[in-house]
């Protein structure tokens, strides 16, 4: 479904008021922004380019890539629903226009199984390709086979199979996609790989951890450790992995002020480690795989970790999913899944997966069976409850942030959360974090101020100096009768001025894509109305695996089905191109 905007007023932002022709008329329909057109205008008038079906066919990709795709496919876009009463160019001749224009002389335009591109996308497609092809083509790794087996026996015991399958595969060969759900022992494969490979190294092994975000990042590093005190491991094995550590991709890759996109490590100077695992892969945007991929040493593992069901990354691309789909038909061994949950109790795994399945009947089952850890709550009906487990959260969280227990705080923060699929609107999280601090302030006035004690906080942008990351949370604490913000660290948390606390949102309610990456216990996800564009399988699959125990659908089956049907479409091209010969 092609997503369009209504404007609201005479001076709404979106519309380009210097457009016209066909420019003006898809800004006027609400299919590009005012950024697009400008966009657009402005590469045009750099190359002279001047057939307006061009220059619409550049704001269509620049738009394009607004909603993570990072290509268009002309065809789909003209028959989409919802864009298909536009006033189109016929596709055939706009095609032929297109491939005769001046950008597409001068290499910015690319076309390419079928598909438009901008030449960023279309060269960081091809290289993500090329590399990974180097890699799966060169001769595997030397290991010895012998102790491989004998030690992977002691780690991955009966019980372990999948994961034993999955980790002598990767110490096998250099690269290796590890796909799986929640719960499925990801994290228990990665830090069973580990040992096997510092067992079969003669020198310690340069080892990095490493995620999108901080929080994903941390929370690696975390799961890695707890997985090694198991008594799988030996106190050899344990020293042998000591001092790991994981930092986030744009820190491994060497992040330079001013420059998103360049690193300190790339083609020419690259990253140090023996192996390299990347977790939360699903949210690891095209550009950024291209910048790890040119870094990564060829002769060093490569271990791509994530949950390929879930939403993509915030940034254009659909990587992990491509990569899974591309590579099974010609390097079928470098993907290996996981599908045995070990984590959740039945119901969220079952609902999981009917999601997964795309079976909107068994889901509608599931969520309004007996069982009510997962259950379908009736926006109507519900209203009243949902706003108690709110309020009942929220002043849990401020008591604890009275009396000055960080600790507590942060845990009667994490027992819930609610998610919602939009930021604005009745369905919103601006809508709902005001109705909870309200709800909160008829209990005590003092909650009507930007800080207060229990305010719960998400962390918008990285703040390298300070040491807070992108969706990092915290709690507002009352500490010597000030208020200090503090953010939960896995082995500290940082206490801080809420001065310093510029990028920070109130996390009474969170949108589904900031929660990718994290847990909590309890979740409840508010579905928006069944014709939301932004409501699809991903979406939802994404909500109901935050939660570690429970799970709250508040929507009518309506939404649900229609959530189940509508998939997350990006357009991109890595997945055929990865195939093809
Ligand atoms: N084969 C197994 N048998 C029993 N328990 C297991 C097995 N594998 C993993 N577990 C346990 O299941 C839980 C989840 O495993 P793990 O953390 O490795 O999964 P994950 O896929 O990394 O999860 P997530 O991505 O959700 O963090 C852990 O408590 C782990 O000890």
């Amino acid at each position: 479904m092609t997503e369009l905007f209504e404007i609201e007023e005479r001076d709404d932002h979106r519309v380009a008021r210097r457009a016209d022709g066909l420019l003006a008329t898809f800004n006027r329909a609400g299919l590009l922004t005012s950024a697009d057109v400008h966009a657009a205008t402005r590469i045009c008038a750099l190359a002279d380019e001047v057939d307006p079906e061009v220059a619409l066919a550049v704001a269509a990709l620049v738009r394009a890539a607004r909603h993570g795709s990072v290509c268009v496919d002309l065809d789909a876009l003209v028959t989409s629903e919802g864009a298909a009463d536009l006033p189109w160019p016929a596709v055939d001749s706009w095609r032929e226009r297109i491939a005769a224009s001046v950008l597409a002389a001068s290499g910015v335009l690319r076309r390419e199984g079928g598909l438009l591109y901008l030449d960023r996308f279309w060269r960081e497609e091809g290289q993500v390709r090329d590399d990974l092809w180097a890699r799966v083509a060169a001769p595997a790794p030397q290991v010895d086979e012998e102790a491989l087996a004998e030690t992977a026996d002691r780690l991955f015991p009966a019980g372990y199979d999948e994961q034993r399958t999955a980790a002598l595969a990767a110490a096998r060969q250099w690269t290796t996609v590890l796909t799986g759900g929640p719960g499925t022992g990801k994290t228990t494969t990665v830090a069973g790989l580990l040992a096997l490979l510092a067992a079969q190294s003669e020198r310690p092994l340069r080892v990095a951890l490493t995620a999108p975000t901080g929080k994903a990042s941390a929370r690696l590093q975390q799961a890695v450790e707890e997985a090694q005190a198991d008594e799988r491991f030996s106190d050899a094995d344990r020293a042998r992995l000591s001092g790991l550590s994981s930092s986030t991709l744009h820190r491994l890759l060497g992040w330079t002020p001013g420059s998103r996109n360049r690193f300190r490590h790339h083609r020419r100077n690259k990253l140090p480690h023996d192996v390299v695992v990347v977790d939360e892969t699903s949210m690891v945007s095209l550009t950024m795989m291209a910048r790890l991929l040119e870094a990564v040493r060829p002769d060093a593992r490569l271990v791509l970790v994530g949950d390929a069901d879930q939403l993509a990354s915030v940034e254009a691309g659909a990587v992990l999913a491509d990569l899974v789909q591309g590579l099974a038909g010609r390097a079928p061994g470098a993907v290996t899944g996981l599908r045995t949950t070990h984590r959740f109790g039945e119901s969220i795994g079952a609902l999981a997966e009917a999601l997964r399945q795309g079976d909107a009947d068994r889901v509608v089952e599931l969520l309004t069976d007996d069982d009510d850890r997962v259950q379908l709550v009736d926006p109507v009906v519900g209203a009243d409850a949902l706003r108690a487990r709110l309020l009942d959260h929220a002043l849990a969280t401020r008591a604890a942030a009275l009396a000055g227990d960080a600790d507590a705080a942060l845990a009667a923060m994490d027992a819930h959360r609610l998610l919602c699929a939009h930021r604005d609107g009745p369905f919103g999280v601006a809508h709902w974090n005001r109705l909870t601090e309200r709800l909160l302030a008829e209990h005590d006035p003092a909650v009507w101020q930007e800080w207060y004690a229990g305010r719960p906080l998400l962390v918008t942008s990285n703040d390298y100096g300070l040491g807070l990351y992108n969706g990092d949370t915290g709690v507002v604490v009352r500490e010597d009768d000030k208020l200090r913000g503090v953010i939960a660290g896995v082995r500290s948390h940082l206490w801080l001025a809420t001065a310093r606390l510029g990028a920070v949102e109130t996390l009474h309610a969170m949108t589904i894509h900031k929660s990718q990456g994290s847990q909590v216990a309890e979740v409840t996800l508010l579905l928006p109305p069944p014709d939301s564009p932004l409501l699809t399988r991903e979406l939802f699959y994404t909500a109901v695996t935050r939660a570690k125990e429970r799970v709250h659908v508040v929507g009518t089956a309506e939404s649900v089905v229609a959530a189940v049907e509508r998939r997350a479409q990006r357009a991109t091209g890595l997945a055929q191109r990865l195939a093809a010969d």
